[in-house]
């Protein structure tokens, strides 16, 4: 936990006093929870399919409150996403690369629920998880399979990761972390 916290810390250090809202947002089993609680407790956790949401308050440096609402994936949930979106300053978008057939569905979600108004400037952050199974789309292929160079003026990154061992998830925060920043210095 020490690395993580200490990286985590020198990423939100000007973040003192100021909380940020962060969605976690992808279709069901892409590995969201694993993710969330990788960040929180540095391990991986048994988890179940998560009916409603988990919603973890994530405190990495003196005086930052992040929040991170890891909302479950399955289809009769996604209509509640938007519902947790309002006041959102970033998305974190998880995607299981290693099932090829469900991207476009993944990116069909992902359109629809960024293409408001009040999501037009929220930064976003794909993580193209579970990079450990064979065959899994690598990072640049993932960005052409979910399009994400039409994202126009909406700042955004991509990160492989492998959340059951942890690669690529400090990296994915610290990225959330200097985009977030820079969304609300602008003041939403
Ligand atoms: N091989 C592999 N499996 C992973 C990885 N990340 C998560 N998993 C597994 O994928 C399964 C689903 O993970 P969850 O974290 O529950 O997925 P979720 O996105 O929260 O799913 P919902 O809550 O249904 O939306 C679990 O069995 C995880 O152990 C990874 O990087 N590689
Ligand atoms: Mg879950």
């Amino acid at each position: 936990m020490g690395g993580l916290a200490s990286k985590l810390s020198k990423v939100f250090s000007p973040f003192k006093n100021c909380p940020a809202r962060i969605a976690m947002i992808g279709l069901d089993g892409a590995g969201k929870t694993t993710i969330l609680y990788r960040f929180k407790l540095n391990e991986t956790i048994s988890t179940i399919p998560t009916i409603g949401f988990n919603v973890e308050t994530l405190t990495p440096t003196k005086g930052l409150e992040l929040t991170v609402w890891d909302m479950g994936g399955q289809e009769r949930m996604r209509p509640l996403w938007r519902m947790y979106l309002r006041g959102t300053d970033g998305v974190m978008f998880v995607v299981d690369s290693g099932d090829r057939e469900r991207i476009p569905e993944a990116k069909e979600e992902l359109l629809r629920l960024l293409d408001t108004q009040e999501m037009k400037n929220v930064p976003l952050v794909v993580i193209a998880n579970k990079q450990d199974l064979p065959g899994a789309v690598d990072a640049k292929d993932m960005t052409k399979r979910l399009q994400l160079p039409q994202m126009s003026a909406r700042p955004w990154v991509i990160h492989s990761a492998c959340a059951t061992t942890g690669e690529g998830i400090c990296e994915s925060m610290e990225s959330l972390a200097k985009m977030v920043k820079e969304y609300k210095a602008k003041g939403k």
